[in-house]
């Protein structure tokens, strides 16, 4: 996280002011990168960083609304890569996976308040489903990074379309957990008056309520936090911080649209928050791609670490390589209360993704 931030926050700087060595690209360095849901609220913001990243040299837009539009105003940034948008109609969709190494999936429905990610299911488990067949179909050796939720469900779904497809390879699949880390570190540090970029909070388990499992112990800074209600607090704020956008974004739009209607429906969830972590953690994995040794990044894979407890995916440490996962590392030595998240946690995932396979199965 902390190799990764300084290398975004690098190619931001080389945004500003381009330095040729940044922007040589050898073929190795030429990372094609396609966006599902790329006209969204989350796929908009996340384009535009993908565009910045130098290490990206092509960028497919894709969306069922909007993307050529999309595509043509963030074409005008002056970074190397060639940006094209893809409509649904005229094979859109294949067009935008053609030759892509990344395919990075935002699209679907945000939370409303009131909302589990989990109530997202019904509507984007199908989304991701026939997004995932038309990858595996056009691009099977694509690395896939799965935004949309529910996270802890998406991801196996995606797996099981792959496997169908007789193309899975669980070292390239990924459900982008980055944001719970953000978080964790924006807040301790917050609280321990430290650096964010300083702060690294591993999270691991999933990426919903009392799936996320913060390991404040294992940061350098987790000791200004005691055991007790203020701990407490800190874990709750980081596993429910979605929860926490979606209720200022209800109030926000409530309040502008008073006069013009009576809106209880909020405008979505977390959008530019995640897509910095998600330009972040892609930025990670093309590194780790192009040889860049030593790159971790809590990520949620088809994991073996609680498989004997029907845990078959799980976000822990892994280091990055050239194919993907390179290795997956156990969550380590942890508190007898982070001992009590991950026994809360683990039932919670099982469930999840019991039922993103059983949907699969049953809706292939
Ligand atoms: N993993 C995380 O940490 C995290 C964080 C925030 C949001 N999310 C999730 O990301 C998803 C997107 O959130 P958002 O705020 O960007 O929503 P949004 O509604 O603003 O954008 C979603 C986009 O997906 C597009 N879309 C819908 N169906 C599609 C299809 N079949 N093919 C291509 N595009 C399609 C829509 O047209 C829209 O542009 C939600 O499911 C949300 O819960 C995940
Ligand atoms: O909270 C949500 O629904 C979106 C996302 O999963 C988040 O953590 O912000």
């Amino acid at each position: 996280m902390l190799a990764a931030r300084s290398a975004l926050r690098a190619s931001m700087r080389s945004g500003a002011a381009p330095s040729s060595r940044l922007f040589s690209s050898s073929a190795i360095n030429n990372k094609a990168v396609a966006v599902l849901g790329a006209s969204g609220g989350i796929g908009q913001p996340l384009s535009l960083l993908l565009k910045n990243d130098p290490l990206v040299t092509k960028l497919s837009l894709f969306d069922i609304r909007l993307a050529p539009g999309v595509a043509a105003d963030i074409g005008h940034v002056n970074t190397p890569a060639v940006t094209t948008g893809y409509g649904a109609e005229d094979n859109g969709l294949e067009k935008a996976l053609e030759g892509a190494e990344l395919v990075v999936i935002p699209a679907g429905v945000p939370r409303k308040p009131g909302m589990t990610r989990d109530d997202l299911f019904n509507t984007n488990a199908s989304i991701v489903r026939d997004l995932a067949k038309a990858a595996a179909k056009v691009c099977p050796k694509a690395h896939l990074l799965i935004i949309s939720n529910p996270v802890n469900s998406t991801v196996p779904i995606v797996a099981e379309v792959f496997k169908k497809a007789g193309v899975y390879d669980p070292k390239r699949l990924f459900g982008v957990t980055t944001l719970d880390v953000t978080r964790a570190s924006t807040f301790l540090s917050g609280i321990a008056s430290s650096h964010p970029a300083e702060t690294i909070v591993p999270c691991v388990g999933g990426h919903s309520g009392p799936t996320i499992v913060p390991l404040l112990s294992q940061a350098k800074q987790g000791s200004a936090v005691k055991a007790g209600e203020f701990y407490e607090k800190l874990v709750h704020r980081i596993q429910y911080g979605g929860d926490e956008v979606v209720k200022a974004k209800a109030i926000a739009d409530c309040l502008r649209s008073i006069s013009l209607r009576l809106s209880q429906d909020g405008a979505g969830s977390a959008t530019l928050s995640m897509a910095y972590a998600a330009a972040v953690f892609s930025n990670s994995l093309i590194r780790a791609i192009n040889g860049e040794g030593n790159v971790v990044e809590c990520t949620y894979v088809d994991s073996p670490l609680y498989k004997d407890q029907g845990v078959d995916f799980f976000s822990s440490k892994v280091t990055l390589g050239p194919e993907g996962v390179k290795e997956i590392h156990p969550v380590g030595q942890i508190t007898p209360e982070e001992e009590k998240l991950l026994e809360a946690c683990l039932p919670e995932l099982s469930k999840n993704i019991k039922k993103g396979v059983q949907w699969v199965g049953e809706n292939p």
